[in-house]
C-alpha cells in the first residue's frame, strides 16, 4: 500500500494550549515527525486575504527586471537572490531574512521598489508573521509533548525566520521538466505553501516519494536538521525534492524556514538508555556555516550528525 503522509488538522480550538484537541494533536504531531518527519497541517485558520494575495506578489517580485532583483543582499546559506543557475534555469528564488520583523521586510521592498510597495511589504510581512505564529504552536506542542514545556519560550525567543519565494517557470519545448536534489533542511522547521502547480515530493519512512497535495489550507511541515539534533535523533528528518511534471503552469511555492539564534542544548530529559546521547550541544548559525563550507551533494544530506554527532 502506497505509503501517506499524517495530515493533522489545526482547527482554532487545536490551537489553544490544554484543549483536549491541543493535547491530541501534540501526539499525533510527535508521532509523524518521529515517523516520517514531516506532516500536513490543515490551517483552517490561515486568513483569507492572505490565501488572495500571496502568489500575487510573488509574481510581482519576479516580475521585477534581473537588474533589480540582484540588489537583494546575497549573504551564505542561500539567503540573498537565487538567480536561474545552469544547471535549474527553471528555478529562481528570493529570500527575506527575518521576516518576521517589519524592518525586514521594509528593508527588502525599498530595494526592490525604491519608490515604494506597501502592499507587497504588508502581505509579506503578515504571512511571515502568520506562519512564524504556526511554528511556534508546532514547536510548543513538540516540547510539551516530549515534556519540555520549561525550555520552550527561551527556545522561542531566540528564533528567526527566512521567507523564501520561489518560482518554477514553465519548461520551454526543448527543456526537461524540473527534478531537483533530495535534501533535508538545515532549519529547526520549514513550513511550506504553494499554489496549485504540484511539484514538492516528502520522503516517507517506507522510502517512498509522496507528492503533497496543494489546497488554499495545506501547509508541509518538515523537520530539518537542527530539529533532528534538538531531539537527540527522536526526530527523523525530511528528505524531499521538487518534481514539476506540470509544465503548462508556472509553479510558485513559500517556504518559512526557522533558525536559532543561540545555542541549542539536547535536552537531558531526552537522554536515557533506550536513546543514549548522539549529538553534542551546538550553535545553529555555526551549523549553517558549516553546511556553507561543505561540498556538492553532501550538502543536501541530513549534516547534523556529521557537525556534531558523538
Ligand atoms: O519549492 C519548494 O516547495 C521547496 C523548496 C525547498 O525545498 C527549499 O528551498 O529548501
Ligand atoms: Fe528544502
Amino acid at each position: 500500500m502506497a505509503s501517506t503522509v499524517p495530515v493533522i488538522v489545526f482547527s482554532k480550538e487545536c490551537m489553544e494550549p490544554g484543549t483536549k484537541p491541543w493535547i491530541r494533536a501534540c501526539d499525533e504531531i510527535v508521532q509523524a515527525l518521529e515517523h516520517h518527519g514531516c506532516f500536513v497541517a490543515e490551517y483552517e485558520g490561515f486568513p483569507r486575504e492572505l490565501r488572495d494575495s500571496i502568489f500575487g506578489i510573488a509574481k510581482e517580485l519576479f516580475d521585477l527586471p534581473h537588474e533589480t532583483k540582484v540588489r537583494s543582499p546575497d549573504s551564505a546559506h542561500s539567503k540573498g537572490y537565487i538567480p536561474s543557475y545552469p544547471g535549474t534555469p527553471l528555478l529562481e528564488g528570493l529570500n527575506i531574512d527575518g521576516a518576521e520583523k517589519l524592518e525586514a521586510c521594509e528593508k527588502f521592498t525599498a530595494l526592490m521598489w525604491p519608490s515604494g510597495n506597501a502592499h507587497f511589504c504588508k502581505t509579506a510581512h503578515s504571512y511571515a508573521r502568520e506562519i512564524a505564529k504556526l511554528e511556534k504552536v508546532v514547536t510548543r506542542m513538540v516540547f510539551e509533548c516530549y515534556g519540555l514545556r520549561q525550555y520552550c519560550d527561551s527556545h522561542t525567543e531566540s528564533t528567526t525566520y527566512l521567507l523564501r519565494i520561489l518560482k518554477y517557470k514553465k519548461p520551454g519545448e526543448n527543456e526537461g521538466n524540473i527534478n531537483s536534489v533530495p535534501h533535508t533542511d538545515k532549519t529547526f522547521l520549514s513550513i511550506l505553501y504553494q499554489n496549485s502547480v504540484r511539484g514538492l515530493e516528502v520522503m516517507t519512512k517506507d522510502g517512498e516519494w509522496v507528492t503533497f497535495e496543494p489546497s488554499p489550507s495545506s501547509f508541509m511541515v518538515m523537520a530539518g536538521d537542527a530539529c533532528v539534533g534538538w531531539s537527540n535523533g527522536r526526530i527523523k528528518p525530511c528528505y524531499h525534492r521538487i518534481n514539476v511534471r506540470e509544465d503548462k503552469l508556472i509553479r510558485y511555492s513559500l517556504g518559512v524556514f526557522s533558525y536559532n539564534t543561540g545555542a541549542i542544548e539536547i535536552p537531558k530529559e531526552l537522554i536515557d538508555q533506550d536513546h543514549p546521547r548522539q549529538f553534542k550541544s551546538f550553535n545553529h548559525l555555526d551549523f549553517l556555516r558549516f553546511y556553507d563550507m561543505s561540498q556538492g551533494r553532501t550538502k543536501a544530506q541530513c549534516l547534523i550528525k556529521a557537525y556534531c554527532g558523538v
